[in-house]
This record gives C-alpha cells, structure tokens and sequence, in this order.
C-alpha cells in the first residue's frame, strides 16, 4: 500500500488539519500516517483556541514515522510557529523525501491565526525550497510574496513571484476570488496551467485547501505525475464541496467520502 505522511494541526471539529488529511489519504486508498504540530479547539464557527505541540515532540513524532514507514509522499499544513517549521526542514532533508506538498496555512477559513507572524521568513526560506509545490490561496500568495492583502494582483503574477522562493511548482489557488468558476493555476517556471471548475454556491467549504493539498500527496504517492495528480485532485475536492457535510451551525467542512464501500 502507497503511504503518505501529513505534518499539520489537529481539528477538534473534524473538518480541516489532520482529520480532512487522514480521511482524504484514504478516500485515495493511500495508508497516511500524522505528524500533529499543533491542537486546536476548533469547530465550524470557528477557532476558539490552539496550542502548538512542543518541539522536542514534534521531533520525536518524526522520527518515529520517518525512521519505519516508506513515504511516497508528505504534505504540510498548519505548522504553528518557526521552531516547528526549522525541525520539519531538517527532517525532510535528513530522511530524503521525495514529494514534498507545502500547503502554508496561516488564516482559518473563519479568520482566525494560525501561523506566528515572524514564521513567515522562515517558511520562505527554509521548507519552500524543498517542495516540490506550494498551494498557497490568494492571500497567503500575497503574503508570501511580500504583498499587501488589498493589492490587486493576477494568479500570474503572484505564481511567478513566488516560484522564484525556490519551489518546483506553485499552485495559486483562487477559491476566493468572485465568479462563476472556481480557478487554479500551476506555474513550473516556465509554462502556466489552469484547473477550473464550476463554483458551487455555498458557504460550506471548511477544510477545502487541506484536501486539496492533502489529494495531491495522495496521487503523487500512487504515481501520478504533477499534473494528473492536481488534476485528479480538482475533481476529487468539487465533488467532496458539492456533496458538504452539514453537521454543524456554522460554515461545514466538505464531503470526504462521497464514494465508499458498502457491506451490503
Ligand atoms: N465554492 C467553491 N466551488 C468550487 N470550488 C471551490 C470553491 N471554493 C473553493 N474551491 C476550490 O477548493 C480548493 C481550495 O481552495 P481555497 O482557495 O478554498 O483554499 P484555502 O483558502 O487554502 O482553503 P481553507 O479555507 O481550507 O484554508 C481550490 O481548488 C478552489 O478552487
Ligand atoms: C488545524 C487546521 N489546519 C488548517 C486549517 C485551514 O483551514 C484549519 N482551519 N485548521
């Protein structure tokens, strides 16, 4: 069985972070194992509070599950601080993994912080190089590239900028942008690919950006080239908003298994 590895924040409701990289990993049919930086108290209202784990557990955490299972494939989500960011650095070198997917979570789909401010250089230089792509949304592509949030910039624009940070490829995805079509757009360097699909009219979209990111781990795990793997991944997270998950008052996370096995 192909296994990936996500490294991120645990969400107490169920919908982002580990828990939408775990359920993701397996609607692909790819053993994933977790590496948790961080725990929030969270639920579809929103973040009410979080901790990050200690770095001396985070280390430990990687140790243990880089030293035994064999990952095709990591992703990184929510990562706390610029400690855990440096150890998650070191260990993807040390360990020599391939398939790097950095996804940099710093806002909660609600608003909230979920990044410490001075991370920011530190996400920039020390774990970015290594990806093989960063799936940053607008704002954290603007961020990234030293931009004002009001600043009106192209997903041309802002891909280009940031594949200079060093990456293989940038995703930029455009989810929150207005109109009919919910658009993406890969830059390698050289050449630009869109991924669109039709917008589906609803609030309900918690935990998007970690399945995103967290399917293109799982596809590149199970061989897929970049672009098979984003674009399989499309597909999988327009099925998984179209079909939500209405379980609690506040803004729903996706539908993760819109496809399962019966015993019937
Ligand atoms: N209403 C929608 N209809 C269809 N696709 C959407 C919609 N909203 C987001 N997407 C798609 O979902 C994926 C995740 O994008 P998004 O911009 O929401 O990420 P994000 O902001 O990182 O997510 P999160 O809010 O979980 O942090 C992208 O492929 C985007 O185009
Ligand atoms: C733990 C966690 N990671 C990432 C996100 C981004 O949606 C979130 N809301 N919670």
């Amino acid at each position: 069985m192909k296994q990936a590895l996500t490294i991120a924040g645990s969400d107490s409701g169920g919908g982002a972070g580990i828990q939408a990289d775990l359920k993701t990993m397996t609607a692909f049919g790819v053993y994933g194992a977790s590496v948790i930086t961080a725990i929030t108290a969270q639920n579809t209202l929103g973040v009410q509070s979080f901790e990050a784990v200690s770095i001396d557990l985070v280390s430990k955490q990687l140790d243990s599950v880089l030293s035994d299972l064999d990952f095709a494939a990591l992703k990184t989500g929510m990562l706390a601080n610029s400690k855990i960011i440096k150890i998650v650095a070191e260990k993807v070198k040390e360990y020599k993994v391939n398939n790097l997917v950095v996804d940099p979570v710093m806002v909660a789909t609600s608003g909230d912080i979920l990044l410490a401010k001075e991370a920011i250089t530190i996400i920039k230089d020390k774990l970015i190089p290594l990806a093989k792509i960063i799936t940053p949304n607008l704002n954290e592509a603007k961020v990234l590239s030293g931009r004002r949030i009001d600043e009106k910039l192209s997903l041309e624009v802002l891909a280009s900028e940031l594949h200079k940070l060093g990456c293989e490829y940038v995703l930029v995805k455009g989810g929150h942008q207005k109109g009919d079509i919910a658009k993406d757009l890969l830059f390698d360097g050289v050449d630009f690919v869109e991924y669109t699909a039709k917008r589906v009219d609803t609030k309900d979209i918690h935990g998007t950006g970690c399945t995103l990111s967290a399917a293109i781990a799982s596809n590149l795990a199970l061989g897929y080239d970049i672009k098979e793997a984003i674009e399989r991944s499309k597909r999988y997270i327009t099925e998984a908003i179209k079909a939500g998950c209405k379980v609690g008052k506040g803004n729903n996370p996706v539908n993760h298994f819109t496809r399962v096995y019966s015993l019937e």
